[in-house]
């Protein structure tokens, strides 16, 4: 059998909540051009001009909310994800980050000394579904440092796993206690928001996506890399896993930036409407975050609360994201098994 180890990925965060860390940080996640899709001369002026001196000292001031004495939950929960992995698969489990540290070359170079033989590296994207921005720009980093390292190791890539069993049967898993009492009027799945723009530069076809209103439950092969079709996916197995009807639930994007058409409908504008609409009771899960990160602890935990209590909504509770339980450890294994 070939000696194989596992690398996890994930986005990454400031390495401290210093006004310079975030800054830095800031300044490499969205000279991204899978981020920000601008000519490089025009990016650099939008990031280092406008964006990050404004977002920095606010975006730290946040990370200070949520940060742990061990550090970023995010990075902290994707290092005891990874010992949790270790345990259930038997095999070495690696992490490195998309943006900030720990780097791609750097995991290989530990990878490398602990194991001078290792035949192939398993990447798992800490990513369910596919977009531009998220699980593509990771991937690439990481085959980027393969390449230029010249290892002699295969590389092989988990695919998206929006719709994999076990996947949605973990979150499903997490969901159920929040519904034994049937005392919420809504579920409201928010995901993390993309420009419309990438929709359309992620679809092979050219002449899919976004053309008609129900696009994304028709058959395509625009599909493996929609990032809409794959959040309605996940949002369609997981109602249907838990017996929902459709006015049960609804599907919204979070953490727009910038004045570019984003996919909506906004989370922000539904926690704003809904309490008028009659639903005072609301249950929200983050399905694209399978780690708890600024996102999901201050966007949709404590902002969100806020603007939808101060609309007249009565009960707001949030769904913890997958982290390092069970269910998710066997899936990851599974995943990586199936490679
Ligand atoms: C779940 C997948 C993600 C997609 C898709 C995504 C797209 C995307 N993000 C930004 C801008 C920012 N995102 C920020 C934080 C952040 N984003 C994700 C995931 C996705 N982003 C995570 C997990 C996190 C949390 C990181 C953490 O340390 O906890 C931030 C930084 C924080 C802030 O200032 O708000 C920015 C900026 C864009 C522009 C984009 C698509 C184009
Ligand atoms: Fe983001
Ligand atoms: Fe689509």
């Amino acid at each position: 059998m070939a000696k194989k180890v596992i690398l996890l990925t994930n986005l990454g965060s400031p390495d401290s909540t210093s006004v310079k860390d975030v800054r830095r940080y800031l300044n490499e996640f969205l000279m991204d051009e899978r981020v920000i899709d601008l000519p490089y001369l025009g990016r650099l002026l939008l990031v280092r001009g406008i964006i990050t001196p404004f977002r920095a000292p606010k975006s730290a001031a946040k990370y200070k909310t949520i940060w742990t004495d061990e550090g970023s939950p995010l990075i902290v929960i994707t290092n005891e994800l990874a010992e949790k992995v270790e345990k259930k698969s038997g095999l070495s489990v690696y992490v490195c980050m998309r943006y900030a540290n720990p780097t791609p070359a750097s995991a290989f170079r530990q990878i490398i000394s602990e194991h001078p033989d290792v035949e192939e590296v398993v990447l798992f994207p800490l990513y369910p579904h596919y977009a531009m921005s998220s699980y593509e720009t990771a991937v690439e980093h990481v085959k980027n440092a393969h390449s230029i390292g010249e290892y002699d190791f295969k590389l092989n890539v988990v695919a998206p796993y929006y719709n994999h069993n076990g996947y949605t049967d973990a979150l499903v898993e997490t969901l159920r206690p929040y519904l034994e009492n049937g005392k919420y009027d809504r579920i409201l799945f928010s995901y993390h928001g993309i420009p419309e723009r990438h929709i359309f530069k992620t679809d092979p076809t050219g002449s899919h996506c976004l053309k008609t209103e129900n696009c994304c439950s028709a058959e395509s092969p625009a599909h493996e890399k929609c990032y809409r079709h794959q959040v309605l996916e996940t949002t369609r197995l997981v109602a249907e896993k838990l017996n929902l009807a459709e006015s049960d639930y609804l599907v919204s994007f979070q953490s727009r930036l910038g004045t570019d058409k984003w996919l909506t409908p906004a989370t922000s504008d539904v926690l704003k409407e809904l309490p008028s609409k009659g639903v005072k009771k609301l249950l929200v899960i983050s399905p694209a975050f399978v780690s708890d990160c600024l996102e999901t602890l201050e966007e949709i935990h404590e902002e969100g609360r806020e603007t939808f209590i101060e609309s007249g909504g009565e009960l707001y509770d949030t769904v913890p994201c997958l982290n390092s339980n069970d269910d998710w450890v066997e899936t990851i294994v599974d995943l990586v098994d199936n490679v």
